[in-house]
């Protein structure tokens, strides 16, 4: 079996008049991050790490943020389109860790239903999909809740 890891990384700014989504999910929040799609920034990390280990460009580079077909769009279609592309190299995931940069909201009591949603959008089982969160203790652009950041990790695999 052949076995290759990605690496990526997003961050959206978080404003006023816009509705929060991470991990695929809406949560009920007063600030929402600003993107040309809905700016799930969990899953353009969790993207951009799939493209990375399979060695093919990155999330803009597929879906440009100049885009009409991409203004708004729901990110899932985006980690969807994602799958399949590496798909055509013949890989599958292995296994997604990632962590999510937020001073609020609090996020631990959300994440079984990110992990339920992400990895029925991958058709990945459930115990492949970890996401954790953390706060960067009040410092950086984070913790001055000027945006959210993510990072993330991947296996993916092929026979
Ligand atoms: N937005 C967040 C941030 C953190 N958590 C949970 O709290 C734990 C402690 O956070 P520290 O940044 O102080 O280490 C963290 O391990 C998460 O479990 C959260 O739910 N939502
Ligand atoms: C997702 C895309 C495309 O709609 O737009 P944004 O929501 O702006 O997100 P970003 O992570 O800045 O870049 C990827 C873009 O191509």
């Amino acid at each position: 079996m052949k076995i290759r890891t990605g690496l990526g990384y997003d961050v959206h700014k978080l404003v006023e008049g816009r509705e929060l989504w991470l991990g695929g999910i809406r949560l009920d929040y007063e600030l929402g991050l600003l993107g040309h799609s809905d700016a799930d920034v969990l899953i353009h990390a969790i993207c951009d790490a799939l493209l990375g280990a399979a060695n093919m460009r990155d999330i803009g580079y597929h879906f440009p943020d100049t885009a009409a077909e991409t203004l708004n769009v729901d990110s899932k279609i985006l980690l969807r389109k994602t799958v399949d592309l590496i798909a055509t190299k013949g890989y599958r995931i292995g296994n997604v860790d990632a962590t999510v940069c937020a001073e609020r909201p609090k996020l631990n009591p959300h994440i079984p239903e990110m992990q339920r949603c992400l990895s029925d959008v991958m058709q990945t089982d459930i115990d492949n999909v970890s996401i954790k969160a953390t706060t960067t203790e009040k410092l950086g652009f984070t913790g001055r809740m000027e945006g959210i950041s993510a990072y993330a990790t991947v296996l993916i695999e092929k026979d």
